[in-house]
């Protein structure tokens, strides 16, 4: 092998990535380096051709699409569930693809967060993204609680990270629902969901995770841990496109429970259309849909999906680790003088899909980054994460990027730019 820090060094690992054939399925702009589908990942040409697909069963079949063609609209939602449940260890029954991650943890509380007697309160934590936090305090108010007083929000020890100990020992008599990340927007950091899950089983508190940064980029296996709920996005690591349908995952445990926020689709499929008042909900994860399916914007995942099913979730993590532990070694050696903080664990079991630097500059040194063709992006107030993705991005990459970083710095490029993020940053 070439000398570790050397360009030849990167390109052999590129040589021996046994994934590489995949980064010519999608569109890479040429002269531009991506390190941003942590956020929002790279149309495929086979998400592409689902989506034009689902167009022509339009212009094909009118109505009768709902039935007909390779993929009747009908039953789209839970085909897509069906081929998800693998990248996060569920049956394919407790998954369905449907609404935003918003919506979905609207559901989820809707239909499970039931305050009563002394058990009323929300565990979250401070880190979290914000939605989930404006949704759990929307929910709280719905049931006439005071978000100031019940909902708990674990608080981070250095400001990036969330100690498992924590969490648990907040989990007291009172907590009626525990919801986290299962890896961090900010840090990248993987919280232990199997131990949390044991946790608060064991104090009969129900626990939902909202999986947005790490489906499709680290395994799961929800159903083993015996998680109740989990919820994300597919336009991060799953590529499904911007504002693509979302998931949900609800644990067969509790299959049955009426959804709080109902809908015709709701309904159990065969019933469906006898127009009757009186829901028969799905017996399955499907009932936790309401209106009809935003198939257009579904329809991107089937090609993307089955990207994952061929590469295997297992080899897209064994590449993302080597690739940011490759990053981690390129950036200590060649930017220590420059005031970088990686601030994303270092431990393969806690480092999710992205590294995490800190640095004063960082949104200026972010648009530095865009002007010499990187995409990464910037976290409020000093975060830059940058998303080497295993299925289209190259260790060559991973090299050019530490190198762009430095000339940077060392040419000071970004005091050209003002220390200010964009209005979407
Ligand atoms: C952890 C997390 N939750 C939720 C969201 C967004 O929710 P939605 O897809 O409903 O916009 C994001 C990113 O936008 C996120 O990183
Ligand atoms: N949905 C978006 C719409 C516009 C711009 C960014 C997003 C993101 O997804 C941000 C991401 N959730 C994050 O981890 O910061």
């Amino acid at each position: 092998m070439a000398e570790k820090l050397s360009r030849e060094y990167a390109q052999q690992l590129d040589q021996q990535d046994e994934l590489k054939r995949y980064r010519d399925e999608f569109y890479i702009q040429p002269g531009t380096i991506y390190f941003d589908g942590n956020s929002l990942g790279l149309l495929s040409k086979r998400a592409e051709e689902s989506l034009l697909s689902m167009l022509d069963s339009w212009k094909k079949f009118g109505i009768d699409g709902w039935l007909k063609g390779d993929n009747p609209w009908f039953y789209f939602s839970e085909k897509l569930g069906e081929k998800s449940a693998s990248l996060i260890g569920a049956d394919p029954k407790e998954v369905i693809v449907t609404g935003s991650t918003t919506v979905n943890l609207h559901q989820i509380l809707s239909t499970f967060y039931k305050p009563e007697g002394k058990r009323t309160k929300i565990l979250a934590d401070e880190l979290n993204f914000p939605t989930d936090i404006y949704a759990i305090k929307s929910q709280l108010r719905i049931h006439g609680l005071d978000p100031e007083e019940h909902l708990i929000q674990v608080k981070s020890r250095d400001g990036q990270t969330l100690d498992e100990n924590d969490i648990i020992d907040a989990m007291t008599d009172d907590v009626a629902m525990v919801v986290l990340a299962g890896v961090l927007y900010r840090s990248g950091q993987i919280l232990d969901m199997e131990g949390l899950t044991k946790a608060a089983r064991e104090r009969g508190i129900l626990i939902a995770f909202d999986l947005c940064h790490s489906i499709g980029s680290i395994p799961h296996s929800l159903s083993d841990w015996d998680v109740d709920f989990a919820f994300w996005c597919t336009y991060k690591h799953l590529n499904g496109g911007p504002g693509a349908v979302a998931g949900m995952y609800v644990n067969k445990r509790h299959f049955g429970t009426s959804p709080g926020l109902a809908g015709w689709f709701s309904s159990d499929k065969n019933k469906q259309f006898d127009m009757e008042h009186e829901l028969t909900a799905a017996p399955d994860a499907g009932a936790m849909q309401m209106g009809t399916p935003h198939l257009l914007s579904a329809a991107p995942l089937l090609g993307s999906l089955e990207i994952f099913e061929e590469a295997g979730i297992e080899r897209v993590r064994e590449k993302s680790l080597k690739m940011t532990d490759y990053m981690m070694t390129l950036i200590d050696d060649e930017l220590s003088e420059f005031d970088f903080t990686v601030a994303n664990p270092r431990d393969d079991e806690k480092r999710g899909g992205h590294i995490f630097l800190e640095h004063p500059e960082a949104a200026r040194i972010c648009k530095a980054l865009k002007e010499n063709n990187v995409i990464p992006d910037f976290r409020t107030p000093n975060g830059i994460r940058l998303a080497p993705v295993a299925l289209y991005n190259t260790f060559e990459e991973v090299w050019q990027v530490v190198r762009i970083l430095k000339k940077i710095m060392t040419d000071e490029e970004y005091k050209k730019f003002e220390n200010k993020r964009d209005v979407v940053a």
